[in-house]
């Protein structure tokens, strides 16, 4: 029996099709066609698709998590020296970037997601700190005959909270990855107002409206169920909270792009194999890195799972970008 139009649509034309099916009303299939009556393979929403893809292959999802996890369970000790060498420094610029973006209020609540190594939550520590220090000093600077026992008993007060109630949870599914960011912690001094949980960005351990703000960098193109990760990021979030999500995108630049493609294709792989030893772990890189959503695909995919105001920022010609929406 011949497949109905909007499944052959999905398989061939990819889920941006799909989205525009359901826009009319059609009904969408989300995974294969496997033979049947046709009600029992016109697959509901709910119904997850089996294969997906793990860079270029394809793959059970089950597969894709195991594989994912290995993964990073194999460059974890090595992930932080291969960031600096593939992108010579500039994934720090694109952190910092996500967090002047984020410019976080005193009290914020942080969720990191995909945190990994822990480089997101200690730039959000690092600057909670430095707003609060600077507030505290504008407010001693405005309050006039102020007596030393006031002033030093102020500066004892901000020791105790140097975060002005702040605080950063970083979330993992990998074991190995939070154990490399746990000793970062520790060796660079960060311990309060931090916490990690191992847990799966699309099963999240917390309870509904609780974080201000949400944020997964360079984690979401490895997640198996992409849109099962932002309803969790948007569960989390509490009215008026920010998801913000850095990740790889579309190069908008064709001299760039053809450079890029050589680069990525030429010389990380290698840099992974010389570095790490793991020449398919980076492979790996470069291929999920083609399989993300554009810019324009993964801002509609966002506005699916409920949040509104969505906008994007390209960063380095779209080699990476910073997504943002709310949940209001
Ligand atoms: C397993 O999964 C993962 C593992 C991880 O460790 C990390 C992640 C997540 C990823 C990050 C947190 C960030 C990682 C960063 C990247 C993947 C790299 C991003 C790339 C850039 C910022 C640079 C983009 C490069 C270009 C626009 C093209 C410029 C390139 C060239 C001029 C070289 C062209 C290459 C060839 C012609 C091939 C032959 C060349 C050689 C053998 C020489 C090798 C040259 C170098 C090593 C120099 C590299 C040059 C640059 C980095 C250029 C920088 C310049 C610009 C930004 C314009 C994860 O998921
Ligand atoms: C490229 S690293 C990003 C780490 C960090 N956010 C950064 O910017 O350096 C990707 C991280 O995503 C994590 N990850 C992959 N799938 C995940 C999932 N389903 N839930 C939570 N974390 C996941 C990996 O374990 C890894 O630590």
């Amino acid at each position: 029996m011949a497949a109905p139009m909007s499944y052959v649509l999905w398989r061939f034309c990819g889920p941006r099709w799909s989205r525009a099916l359901r826009g009319c009303g059609l009904p969408v299939l989300q995974s294969s066609w496997s033979g049947g009556p046709l009600g029992a393979r016109l697959l509901s929403q709910e119904k997850r698709a089996t294969e997906t893809h793990f860079g270029f292959e394809t793959v059970s999802e089950e597969e894709k998590g195991s594989k994912v996890y290995q993964v990073f369970e194999s460059v974890a000790k090595k992930y932080d020296v291969m960031n600096d060498l593939m992108s010579l420094g500039i994934h720090r610029v694109w952190k910092d970037l996500l967090l002047w973006k984020m410019h976080p209020l005193p009290g914020t609540q942080l969720l990191d997601v995909a945190g990994g190594t822990g480089d997101i939550a200690f730039r959000f520590l690092n600057y909670v700190q430095s707003q609060h220090q600077r507030r505290q000093k504008r407010k001693l600077r405005a309050q006039q005959n102020l007596s030393w026992e006031e002033i030093a008993k102020q500066y004892q007060n901000d020791e105790r909270d140097s975060l002005g109630g702040s605080h950063v949870v970083v979330c993992d599914i990998n074991r190995e990855m939070l154990k490399v960011g746990k000793r970062k912690a520790f060796d660079q001094g960060y311990k309060a107002g931090l916490a990690w949980v191992l847990a799966d960005a699309e099963e999240l351990p917390f309870d509904d409206d609780k974080f201000d703000v949400y944020t997964i960098a360079f984690g979401i193109r490895n997640v198996t169920h992409i849109d099962q990760a932002l309803q969790e990021a948007h569960r989390v979030l509490k009215p008026g909270g920010r998801f913000l999500c850095l990740e790889f995108s579309q190069v908008n630049n064709p001299i760039v792009s053809r450079l890029y493609d050589l680069y990525s294709f030429q010389v990380i792989p290698v840099l992974g194999e010389v570095i790490a030893g793991d020449w398919k772990s980076y492979q790996y890189l470069v291929e999920s890195i083609r399989k993300f959503p554009s810019q324009e695909e993964f801002k509609e995919m966002i506005e699916d799972a409920g949040f509104q105001k969505v906008t994007y920022e390209s960063l380095t010609s779209g080699i990476v970008a910073i997504h943002s929406g709310f949940k209001l």
